[in-house]
């Protein structure tokens, strides 16, 4: 569904030039329900909004389904935004229009696209939990039940991908709970591809696939042990628990390693290596004798 290849992105204001993605490599299959995470400023954002449209690459290739987001025309990207890829933020003020009831807010998105359908408006307000507030304004709705409408409308044009920033970011344990139900539901029934951004670890568990971000390069992958299995994990537990660790090599064999153990080793800005058949091993330079 996704495939991101050498992903740069460089935004370029009047006196500096920052690069928020720099050679980032990602594939995404239809159907599989993954999260990105990262740090602050390591380029999450960015590459979700890339995905869905809302911003330019600036170079390497980014291919979703059959669209060619490197090359795709200011017209064919309406079409794309409109009928592949719904899209749901962290402040659902950018998805609702807050005078509308759930139901009218559900059925704009289907109107200005000429594919009206009340019937499945009111289905997905159903499957978000809202079926008895579906006349309600949204300032008559608690935050995370407008988060809900959010998810209905991101899924008012049928996209076969929804794209979430930080979905759970302002409500509560529970609630974030409950929207991680909704969009498991609406990716094992629906078939969507969905892809969260979040820098929250606790909500690893309940995704097949977590793919860490660092310094606009994708460094670490984890991938759920037993995939039938949504259980939070405990408090105790650790998203190596209940993922295996792998790290992530381009198509060049380039590696990140994690700063701290570079920083323990003592290693700057060169390494030595060794392979002795079975064992990759990294340490510091050895130093020369003088
Ligand atoms: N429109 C912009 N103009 C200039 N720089 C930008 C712009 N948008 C993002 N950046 C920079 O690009 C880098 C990556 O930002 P991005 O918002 O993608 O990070 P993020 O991982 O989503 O962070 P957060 O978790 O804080 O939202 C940061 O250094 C940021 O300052």
């Amino acid at each position: 569904m996704i495939t991101c290849e050498g992903l740069v992105k460089i935004y370029k204001t009047d006196e500096i030039e920052v690069v928020a993605l720099q050679g980032l490599n990602i594939s995404v299959a239809a159907g599989e329900m993954m999260a990105i995470i990262g740090n602050s400023g390591s380029g999450k954002s960015t590459l979700l909004n890339i995905l869905g449209g809302l911003d330019r690459p600036s170079a390497g290739s980014v291919q979703v389904g059959e669209w060619d987001l490197l090359k795709i025309t200011d017209e064919q990207l309406v079409q794309y935004k409109r009928n592949t890829v719904g899209f749901i933020w962290q402040n659902n003020a950018r998805n609702l229009i807050s005078y509308l009831s759930a139901l009218e807010n559900v059925e704009t998105p289907m109107m200005l696209s000429g594919q009206y359908d009340r019937a499945y408006a009111l289905q997905l307000l159903e499957w978000v939990g809202l079926k008895e507030r579906i006349h309600n304004k949204l300032h008559q709705l608690s935050g995370g039940e407008q988060q809900r409408v959010a998810i209905a409308i991101a899924l008012a044009n049928r996209p076969q991908m929804l794209l979430a920033d930080e979905p759970t970011g302002s409500v509560d344990t529970k609630t974030s709970d409950m929207i991680m139900d909704i969009f498991r539901k609406l990716n094992r029934e629906l078939g969507v591809t969905i892809v969260i951004v979040t820098h929250d670890l606790s909500l690893a568990s309940k995704v097949d696939r977590v793919i860490a971000i660092r310094d606009g390069m994708t460094s670490t992958e984890f991938v759920k042990r037993n995939p039938n299995l949504d259980a939070a994990a405990s408090d105790e537990q650790s998203i190596q628990d209940v993922h295996e660790e792998y790290v992530v090599l381009d198509k060049a064999g380039r590696l990140q390693i994690p700063k701290a153990y570079l920083q323990a080793l003592g290693i700057d800005t060169k390494a030595s290596m060794e392979f002795d058949g079975e064992t990759i091993m990294i340490r510091p330079p050895k130093k020369l004798a003088k």
